[in-house]
């Protein structure tokens, strides 16, 4: 990573390797997803073409460029489109291709218009059967056990339902369960949560950056935790970052904040009073929620532009959620895993915590006995699975 000189940089990860994760995603997943969508909408013809050419694109062909009238050209020239156009998607950085096919997908569904079909999210019907599952009602409905607890305990709960809930899965109940001495949840790589903690104290009236990551049942615990902080004043204000477009299928987007909140205030009990917080915090300007183009932008958190550093600058603490965001905190590199995440945070501009379950190969911040036991666990998927998590705090600003 540039201008850190204890680090060298490592190599950035692409998707050229057969057999590899990041493969998979380009070869399998992504044709996937364009048929799920296209099965999902009514669509016209013109529609199904542009999907198909999309399909053929990152199948057999080689990327494209944008419109000459798409609103967002210039940004995307900016963010290396120009380099990139006429290369196979398998050989430019694998966050690069990622990000492009989202944009591509959208275009290919007349998302930017003009037209009839502006602004529907393609990825809607998917993120509302999450949010109407039934089991979302009994994780709502979970929330009343935690009524009973210690502040601390409550807290340490919701913030384990929103790590968790990254692999679109409340985790609280879980955590309620054991809370005190007992280990609650194993399978945390790495947990920074006391230094966390220290950032926020109750009464320590800061402002708490959240950067979201999934709509639905991983943005629902993410509201609770604000509404958690603000209502003990461990934050006196809170920012959302949401994404300005549909993005990775199920990331959240401001319509997406506000179907989360009117399933909450719906629920009744905790989930309701939760919700209320929310929804006078954000009247009185207590909770914002920002949309930032370069929350979509296809690199890393390290080349953010100046608004969005003097907005993290200003925060007590950056809270980035989930695996996407973490490979655009760290670098989506091959690093050792025992590289430490202090050092590869270093440029940011105030202090972060990544809350994450692993879903790709990117990690940093092990301590080499814990690598040497995760490598031995017969499990060579630790890394992409999910079914492992960390805490990561750079307290420096
Ligand atoms: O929702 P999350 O935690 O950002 O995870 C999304 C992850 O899934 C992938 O799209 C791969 O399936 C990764 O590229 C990405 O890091």
């Amino acid at each position: 990573m540039t201008g850190m000189p204890d680090t060298p940089p490592a190599p950035v990860i692409r998707g050229d390797e057969p057999g590899s994760f990041p493969h998979s995603v380009l070869a399998e997943r992504h044709p996937a997803i364009i048929r799920q969508v296209r099965d999902a909408f009514p669509y016209g013809p013109g529609q199904h073409r542009a999907l198909d050419e999309l399909l053929a694109s990152c199948t057999e062909g080689t990327i494209g460029s944008l419109p000459a009238d798409a609103p967002d050209r210039d940004r995307w020239l900016a963010w290396g489109l120009a380099d990139h156009t006429g290369r196979s998607w398998y050989d430019v950085p694998w966050l690069w291709s990622e990000s492009y096919f989202y944009r591509r997908l959208l275009e290919a569904v007349g998302y930017f218009g003009p037209g009839a079909w502006q602004g529907i999210d393609p990825f809607r019907p998917f993120k509302r059967a999450e949010l109407d599952a039934a089991q979302t009602d009994g994780e709502l409905a979970a929330l009343d056990g935690l009524e009973d607890l210690t502040e601390q305990e409550r807290a340490r709960a919701l913030l384990h339902g929103s790590l968790w809930g990254n692999r679109a899965d409340l985790g609280f109940r879980l955590s309620a369960e054991g809370t005190g001495t007992r280990e609650p949840v194993p399978a945390l790589v790495a947990d920074d949560t006391e230094t966390l903690w220290s950032l926020l104290p109750p009464d320590g009236r800061g402002t708490l950056v959240l950067v979201a990551d999934n709509a639905g049942r991983e943005l629902v615990p993410d509201l609770l935790l604000i509404a958690h902080l603000l209502a003990g004043a461990r934050a006196a204000r809170a920012v959302l970052h949401v994404k300005p477009y549909p993005y990775y299928v199920s990331d959240a987007t401001t319509a997406d904040v506000v179907e989360a909140l009117r399933r909450l205030c719906a629920a009744g009990g905790a989930a309701a009073a939760h919700g209320r917080v929310l929804w006078s915090a954000m009247a009185d300007g207590r909770l914002a929620v920002r949309a930032h183009p370069f929350s979509c932008a296809p690199l890393p958190y390290e080349r953010m532009p100046g608004d969005l550093r003097a907005e993290f600058a200003a925060a007590t603490v950056t809270v980035v959620k989930g695996d996407l965001n973490y490979r655009r905190l760290v670098g989506d590199r091959w690093w050792p895993p025992t590289t430490p995440f202090q050092e590869v945070t270093g440029y940011f501009p105030g202090p972060v915590a990544a809350l994450r379950t692993l879903k790709s190969d990117v990690i940093t911040g092990l301590s080499a006995p814990d690598e040497a036991a995760l490598e031995a666990s017969g499990d060579r998927r630790w890394r992409t699975s999910g079914t492992h998590a960390l805490v990561q705090v750079r307290a420096a600003g």
